[in-house]
């Protein structure tokens, strides 16, 4: 299927509570395999519009259309565990349908995310990082044909979230989907080629990297954040082989 095969089609969606609209008129196509980034301030609505596309919630307006049978991958941004509940890795990651991937490409995810010496242990004693790479593998394990990934960077140190950034770059064909990427890192977001959506309850801008940084209301939003074009620097370190990021 091509890049250009429609995956998901939001027309003219708003979500109101009461006279209040938290996303208005909202317009946006999503096809097989795209990466898109969505950014916009606090309250912008991109937990609404994620809620939405997720089914947690109806638009009050407008509608949502699959073209494509919709397998989801979701990575919250916060994962809390009752403190008297027990849950261990590898319970939450059972949870997935071992049916989507074959042992070799389950093996793949838990490798890469350094996840195997994590499984017997207790999610509520994880940290911040290893949590994430929990929730990432849960979210892959489904095999999603949309992974929508809600500021997945959040609480991760500065090799580990170099490491993950690329790691979603550059997954593997069996792993290969859309995704939506929630993302408060305007340098993650400015310096690739995705496409960005930059919400403020309404749809203010979107387009390439490239394109983007000119519009009026991108630059009142975030002008004074984006004044010099990024430039990536992994904390290289004499003591810690790449692979050791995590
Ligand atoms: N159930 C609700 N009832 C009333 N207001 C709500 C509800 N859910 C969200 N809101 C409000 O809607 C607005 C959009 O919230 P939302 O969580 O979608 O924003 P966001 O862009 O994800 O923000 P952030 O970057 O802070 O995570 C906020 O002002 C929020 O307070």
């Amino acid at each position: 299927m091509s890049h250009h095969t429609p995956l998901l089609s939001l027309t003219d969606v708003s979500y109101h509570i009461g006279q209040q609209g938290l996303v208005t008129n909202i317009d946006i196509d999503i096809a097989v395999n795209e990466t898109v980034s969505l950014i916009g301030p606090n309250g912008a609505g991109k937990s609404t519009l994620v809620k939405l596309i997720l089914g947690l919630i109806q638009p009050t307006q407008g509608h949502i259309t699959a073209h494509q049978p919709l397998q989801l991958g979701y990575m919250p941004q916060r994962f809390t565990v009752a403190p008297i509940l027990p849950l261990r890795v590898q319970d939450l990651l059972a949870q997935a349908d071992k049916r989507r991937l074959t042992l070799a490409q389950r093996q793949f995810i838990f490798d890469n995310l350094s996840l195997n010496h994590l499984l017997p242990r207790q999610m509520l004693h994880l940290s911040g990082g290893e949590t994430q790479r929990v929730l990432m593998a849960r979210a892959l394990l489904d095999k999603p044909n949309l992974l929508i990934l809600d500021e997945p960077m959040q609480g991760l140190d500065p090799n580990t979230e170099v490491w993950l950034y690329q790691f979603i770059d550059e997954l593997p064909d069996f792993l290969r989907c859309a995704m939506l990427v929630v993302s408060h890192d305007l340098h993650w977001v400015m310096k690739g080629s995705r496409r960005v959506i930059c919400l403020n309850k309404h749809i203010c801008c979107e387009g390439q990297p490239s394109e983007l940084a000119i519009t009026a209301e991108f630059q009142k939003l975030f002008g004074h954040h984006y004044e010099q074009p990024y430039v990536h620097k992994p904390h290289h370190c004499e003591h810690q082989a790449p692979s050791d990021v995590l």
